[in-house]
């Protein structure tokens, strides 16, 4: 609401000053010259006092401004999410876990009688922030959380104290990241004297430091185990296909695209568990979110629903049982066209960050080093400049064989360098879940006339609350 507040006001390019100087920028010409010769890469934000408590300085993908470590690091991130055995991986584990949410939607909402009684009603952002919690959770680690179970368990009335530890564990990890995504923020919002001598603040920043602690261990725990699993295989036989797999084995005897060099270095665990956090933190509620906001505008826009369904119906021909498949991935072109549209006119992530450590012309200006520049996506994607009729909801846009967005005008997943490496993954599981949802169930939102319910944590719209009425498709 700010962000727009003050775009309407002051144009293309204004300042905001409070704990910090940012300059925001509204228009995607502005974005040239963002990287700095001195760092080599465009930095999201200095080095600040926060961030080294979080201990990320220097470390993993997304706070690090060393041009070197982050480069080692995301090269290593990038050949183990874009490879075809892990986009498989993917596609198998949204089956699998789908299955799962299933089995529990059976019982607490799709029986005859409940949906007679029009108690066939559920929270969709909380089912799909579990659901995306565990998929993450295996892709990166290739073990298994259970935390939608555990909600199921929490909605079934049936917490007991034999509930396994397995699911206690895991609801434990889902809400200590939960609390760590929304909260780290103030590790650059409040300046270091609030977070340590003010109680209020103080606390805030304890709390988050020790759900920090809690997954740095559970993440230090899974690869110590999966190194000596690693080591337990005979070389003659295949890994898994997880993220952290990957990332032990690189420039080992173990990776398939191993070249001895003598010059090639392994990751160390220190970086390992900084980017598994990387992925985490940038994978779990962006999707979810982003999930929630494609069901309320198809519930609004009933020719873009049919025309979804149309296809996902040629594609599946009534077979609401078969998994789905890469191919239905790559056929499912309209269902692409509506992550995209939404992604346009509601970017979950409003906003990203860069920030110069030498003084640089943009947009027009000389700045002085130690600015941080805001990129308003909202601004950029809603802009007439760049699209046609920018506030119709219109899926078809993208359906145009000739259609390409303006340079740097679609920016839901960033640009340059620092663009999301998760991009891929996200398309994929949008796409999927789209499909799998609607081939077999028809699902309206509770409530047409009250607007999505959003709150903004940091620089994500978060869906606080998506209730939608669920039944068998006829
Ligand atoms: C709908 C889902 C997603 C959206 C909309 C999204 C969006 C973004 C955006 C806007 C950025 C900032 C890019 C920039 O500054 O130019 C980003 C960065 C990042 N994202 Fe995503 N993302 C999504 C899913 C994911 C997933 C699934 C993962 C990981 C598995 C992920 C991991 C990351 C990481 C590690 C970065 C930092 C990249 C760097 O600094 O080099 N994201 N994402």
């Amino acid at each position: 609401m700010f962000f727009k507040f003050c775009y309407d006001k002051y144009g293309d390019i204004y300042e905001i000053n409070n704990t910090m100087r940012i300059i925001v920028l509204c228009r995607s010409e502005y974005f040239e010259d963002l990287s700095t010769t001195k760092s080599k890469l465009e930095m999201r934000c200095p080095d600040y006092e926060g961030l080294k408590e979080l201990g990320v300085v220097g470390k993993g993908i997304t706070y690090n401004n060393n041009f070197k470590s982050w480069t080692f690091n995301r090269h290593f991130f990038n050949q183990a999410i874009l490879s075809p055995k892990f986009t498989n991986e993917v596609i198998d584990w949204t089956n699998e876990l789908f299955n799962e949410l299933e089995s529990y939607w059976d019982r607490l909402f799709l029986k005859e009688e409940i949906i007679k009684e029009n108690k066939n009603k559920l929270n969709f952002i909380q089912w799909f922030s579990h659901y995306k919690n565990d998929m993450i959770i295996k892709l990166l680690t290739g073990e298994r959380s259970y935390s939608m179970e555990g909600y199921f368990i929490t909605l079934n009335n049936k917490i007991s104290d034999h509930q396994s530890t397995r699911i206690k564990e895991s609801v434990k990890l889902f809400q200590a990241i939960y609390k760590f995504q929304i909260g780290y923020f103030i590790f650059f919002v409040f300046p270091s004297f609030l977070r340590h001598h003010i109680p209020f603040f103080k606390n805030m920043a304890n709390d988050i430091l020790q759900k920090l602690d809690f997954i740095n261990q559970k993440l230090d725990a899974v690869i110590k185990r999966r190194r000596q699993e690693i080591e337990d295989i005979p070389l003659n036989e295949p890994l898994p296909n997880d993220i952290l797999t990957s990332m032990i084995i690189k420039n080992t005897l173990r990776d398939d695209n191993y070249i001895e060099t003598g010059a090639n270095r392994i990751m160390p665990d220190s970086e390992i568990r900084v980017n598994l956090l990387d992925g985490i933190i940038g994978g779990t509620y962006k999707s979810a979110n982003m999930l929630s906001y494609i069901i309320y505008y198809i519930a609004h826009h009933p020719i873009v629903k049919m025309k979804m369904l149309k296809e996902i119906d040629s594609i599946f021909q009534g077979d609401i049982i078969r998994p789905i498949t890469k191919d239905d991935f790559y056929n499912l072109k309209y269902c692409e066209a509506i992550v995209k549209e939404v992604a346009r006119i509601f970017p979950i992530i409003y906003s990203t960050v860069r920030y110069i450590d030498e003084p640089k012309e943009i947009a027009g200006y000389q700045w002085p080093a130690g600015i941080t520049f805001s990129i308003n996506i909202k601004a950029i994607h809603n802009k007439d400049d760049y699209w046609e009729e920018p506030n119709k909801f219109n899926p078809d846009r993208w359906m145009d064989e000739n259609f390409e967005p303006k340079k740097d005008s679609f920016i839901m997943f960033g640009r340059g360098l620092r663009l999301c490496p998760g991009s891929k993954l996200a398309m994929i599981e949008l796409v999927c879940l789209m499909a799998l949802l609607f081939r077999k169930y028809d699902i309206n939102l509770v409530d047409m006339n009250s607007p999505v319910k959003t709150k903004c944590d940091g620089l994500l719209v978060c869906c606080v609350e998506l209730l939608v009425e669920i039944k068998p498709r006829n």
